[in-house]
């Protein structure tokens, strides 16, 4: 039997979630439909989307681009209305013709428009780990006292939710494993990574995804991000909350339990499986994803993750450790870094040591204060630039 009519709103519908997700939805046309898609600039892209989901509402969070955005749908015969700016991004997250929200934004730029997510009640498909880690805390509450249904969709924490008790307790839970790729440069010393360029290190062995995601899996950033999204998701302490390399990102991750049962989640490495289980949860629907032929695989490989050659994952424990405002520091730190990079401004063991040096100089904080952690998150911002900018010089 089908499910209830649910209405999206797709929150960075452009980027490689929002592809994802909507090929998940195309294969269930009378279950969803599209109240919102989103973008940051690229208007043709979203154009395109347009025309194939007809939404509501199109927003570009780039207010220069919304003469093309309105021109382009006027010149497509849509009805769909066009909004732009940071506050049109909310109030798609927000509105009440919208039952889920897909926070799929990259980066800090996705917290506001999550957060009224959160405090409307809606039913929210998580991507947007950023967010976690910069106010973990107050969206959580937010969604609490909003009456929102947070569902973990990055991979790991799916596969976790889909571990945990199902009656959302923690009983007899021990440790969470997260599972690591080890990402393009696994097996590197530190000194062979000096030259490496930003094409190498977006080649994810065995997930397609944005660029900066890809380089976060590059550095080990990403499972340092998704420790602090585990712990917030979660509620376990930091020493409860571990790291495997899995080079074949095909065990999702685990849930380790105190009578040495440990219960994995385990399925191709394609994200429509995860958002196909948030878009449908409780129910189950065809993702488009392959069977796991296990046959075909062979075997499966483990090893621990190598700090000394990828510092970040490090970084990120030290900052969740330190708590409050640290992983806001952290992740601001990051978000600077990784663009660095991208741009040809950074070398690639830049990213820690402008990371390091950002989280030296960060004075603490509480993390209960939203004005506190955005100004924590710009005067990172901030240091790392004037950083940048001196490492570039050298
Ligand atoms: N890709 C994956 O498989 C996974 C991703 N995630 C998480 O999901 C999120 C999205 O990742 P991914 O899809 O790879 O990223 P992409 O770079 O592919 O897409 C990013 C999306 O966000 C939009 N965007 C970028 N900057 C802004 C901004 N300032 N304001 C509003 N919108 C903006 C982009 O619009 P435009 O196209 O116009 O630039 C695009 O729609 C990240 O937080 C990532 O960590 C988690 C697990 C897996
Ligand atoms: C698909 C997904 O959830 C990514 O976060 C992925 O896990 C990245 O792979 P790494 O394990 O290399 O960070
Ligand atoms: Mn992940």
């Amino acid at each position: 039997m089908a499910g209830p009519l649910r209405t999206l709103a797709l929150l960075g519908a452009t980027g490689s979630i929002g592809g994802s997700t909507l090929d998940v939805v195309a294969r269930h046309p009378g279950r969803f439909r599209i109240g919102a898609l989103t973008a940051n600039g690229r208007v043709e892209e979203l154009l395109a989307l347009c025309e194939s989901f007809r939404p509501d509402a199109a927003v570009v969070a780039d207010e220069t681009a919304w003469p093309a955005l309105r021109e382009g749908l006027a010149a497509r015969g849509l009805a769909t209305r066009a909004l732009a700016g940071a506050a049109a991004l909310e109030e798609v997250a927000a509105d009440p013709a919208n039952d889920t929200v897909v926070a799929a934004i990259v980066g800090a730029a996705g917290m506001a428009s999550t957060l009224a997510a959160a405090r409307a009640g809606k039913r929210i498909l998580l991507a947007n780990k950023e967010s976690v880690v910069l106010a973990g805390d107050l969206l959580l509450q937010a969604a609490r006292e909003g009456g929102a249904t947070l569902l973990p969709v990055d991979s790991e924490h799916n596969a976790i939710f889909q571990c945990l008790p199902a009656d959302g307790g923690r009983q007899g839970v021990r440790r969470l494993l997260l599972t690591a790729s080890g990402g393009p440069f696994r097996g590197r010393r530190r000194e062979d990574l000096a030259a490496v360029t930003p094409a190498q290190a977006c080649a994810h062995p065995n997930w397609s995804m944005g660029p900066k995601i890809s380089v976060d899996s590059a550095t080990l950033m990403n499972k340092g991000l998704e420790v602090i999204e585990a712990r917030h998701l979660f509620g376990l302490p930091p020493e409860r909350i571990e790291v495997v390399v899995h080079p074949q990102s095909v065990i999702h991750s685990l849930v380790d339990y105190i009578d040495g049962s440990v219960l994995a989640q385990l399925g191709n490495p394609d994200m429509r499986t995860a958002l196909a289980h948030g878009l449908a949860w409780p129910e189950r629907i065809d993702s488009g994803v392959a069977p796991l032929d296990l046959p075909a695989l062979a075997r499966f490989d483990f090893e621990k993750p190598d700090l000394d050659a990828f510092p970040c994952l490090g970084l990120a424990y030290r900052a969740m450790a330190a708590g409050g405002s640290a992983p806001a520091a952290l992740n601001a730190a990051n978000e600077v870094a990784v663009s660095g990079f991208l741009q040809g401004r950074l070398g690639f063991l830049d990213i820690p040591v402008l990371i390091q040096a950002c989280l030296d100089a960060h004075a603490g904080g509480p993390a209960d204060s939203l004005g506190h952690l955005l100004e924590v998150d710009a005067d990172t911002r901030r240091r790392a630039g004037q950083l940048m900018a001196g490492m570039e010089r050298r």
